[in-house]
């Protein structure tokens, strides 16, 4: 009996040892596998990254290797365009649906190649590597070696003229910035993308005070703005409660609510309750409210570590109707999150102008609804994180129409915000941009695009 040949053997690296086995080469594969589930099945890459609950092949990897996996994917991620323009100037034709994991392979190399300091001769023997123990991939072995190869002795012909603003926006987000705030503001909020977002932390007293013990600057209302990365569990006051993580834009929109100290307030969609902590700190009796039992679960346990009291309500905001009217009402309305691309760079590649519509949908329901729930001259503020004018202004415009003589516009004022004047639009809304710099800062971090609106209930 004839034998056949064993295609899935792993193949010995000339030493004797597993490719497999290479430092370094387990890092590559799980970098390829996360940014294939990203790009392709439209996982969220928080969830893949998830140490507890994510991608198996990640959580079982060393520390240094899950920065390594969290650095590439990232970086593939911002630069997913420029790395996909640099292919087709490389490849003849496209590669074939069915070569498995060819792409995500090469687009991890390029990612470390070009914009991470990994020497070209490791992250094109690991790509080789990987290609040769992935069966699918296994054929193109030597088109990714050519390939890897070529960029690294052309590098500087094949990345001229790369339009990287453009090519790292899919087409449609190109579209809604460019007709919303036209082309130089859309090319700045791109540039913004490229760069990681500073730590933010909302201290629940003595900005000033934090920003010297924690090395940090004050920014906004009540936040510190730190530049070292490490784990935020180990920093000074995180066991005391002191302060918690949340972007200095985000933080904005509940200060809009002016003094709550005594009134009662309606946090909707609270969780896991950043705004919740701000108001609860500021003297007000919350009531958060969430659809979801998860992530309320973790707005306790915030609240709990922060050493604040609030009402949990677990509801669908559709179907909820309160006892009795608040006195003030904070809606964070679900929405694409287009405006935490800088946190999140996996938002272009998995959000679908659909959703932007499902999302409006609800937008616009909500807001008709919690007219109702707040007292007749009680303030309302809608705010979303996000870039996109359907969940924006135009949003709030719709909303005025069909309310007319129910609601009134309350402009917001740049003093109420820390003098960020650049984010109070003609209207009088709040419009942040990850372009817009927080404050004088050592270094240009930006800011979470956010879109804020308050309104008096007649
Ligand atoms: C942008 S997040 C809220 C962030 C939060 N306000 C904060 O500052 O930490 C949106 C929240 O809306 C919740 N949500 C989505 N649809 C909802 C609905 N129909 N009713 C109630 N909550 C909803 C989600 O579970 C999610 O926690």
């Amino acid at each position: 009996m004839t034998r056949r040949p064993n295609n899935n053997r792993r193949p010995a690296a000339t030493d004797g040892s597993q490719p497999a086995d290479k430092p370094g080469f387990a890092a590559r594969k799980v970098a390829a596998d996360i940014l294939g589930n990203v790009v392709h099945k439209k996982r969220p890459l928080d969830g893949e990254l998830d140490t507890q609950s994510g991608h198996s092949g990640f959580r079982a990897l060393a520390g240094n290797d899950r920065s390594l996996v969290r650095a590439i994917v990232g970086a593939g991620l911002r630069h997913r365009g420029e790395i996909a323009e640099i292919l087709t100037r490389l490849l003849d034709r496209d590669i074939p649906e069915k070569t498995g994991r060819v792409l995500d392979i090469l687009h991890v190399a390029i990612a470390q190649m070009l914009f991470l300091d990994v020497p070209d001769r490791a992250a094109v023997s690991l790509a080789v590597d990987h290609a040769g123990l992935d069966r699918r991939a296994r054929p193109y072995k030597g088109l990714v070696n050519g390939v890897l190869r070529r960029l690294g002795r052309e590098r500087s012909d094949l990345t001229e003229d790369l339009d990287a603003e453009l090519l790292n926006t899919p087409d449609w987000l190109w579209t809604s910035w460019q007709e919303a705030y036209g082309e130089d503001l859309a090319r700045k909020i791109s540039t913004a993308h490229q760069k990681e977002a500073a730590l933010d932390l909302s201290v629940k007293e003595n900005p000033a005070d934090w920003a010297r013990r924690l090395d940090g600057v004050p920014v906004g209302v009540g936040t510190v703005r730190l530049f070292k990365k490490g784990a935020v569990e180990a920093l000074e006051g995180f066991d005391d409660g002191a302060w918690w993580v949340q972007d200095v834009a985000a933080a904005l929109p509940a200060h809009l609510l002016g003094n709550v100290a005594g009134l009662k307030v309606a946090d909707l969609c609270a969780a896991p309750g950043g705004k919740t902590a701000q108001l609860a700190a500021a003297g007000a009796t919350v009531t958060a409210i969430d659809i979801s039992k998860g992530r309320l679960k973790r707005l306790s346990e915030n609240m709990q570590r922060l050493g604040l009291s609030v009402e949990t309500v677990a509801s669908d905001l559709r179907s909820y109707e309160p006892a009795v009217p608040f006195d003030a009402v904070l809606l964070d309305a679900p929405c694409s999150a287009t405006g935490t691309i800088r946190r999140h760079p996996d938002v272009p590649w998995i959000k679908k102008p659909y959703d932007i519509e499902k999302l409006s949908e609800i937008q616009a329901e909500l807001l008709d609804r919690v007219i109702a729930w707040v007292k007749p001259g009680g303030l309302i503020v809608y705010c979303t994180c996000s870039l996109e004018a359907a969940e924006g202004e135009t949003q709030v415009s719709a909303f005025l129409a069909r309310q007319t003589g129910k609601i009134e516009v309350v402009e917001i004022n740049a003093d109420e915000i820390g003098g960020l004047t650049e984010c109070i639009t003609a209207e009088g809304y709040l419009r942040c941009m990850p372009c817009y710099e927080a404050g004088e800062t050592p270094e240009t971090t930006g800011m979470d695009g956010f879109f804020a609106a308050r309104f008096r209930r007649s």
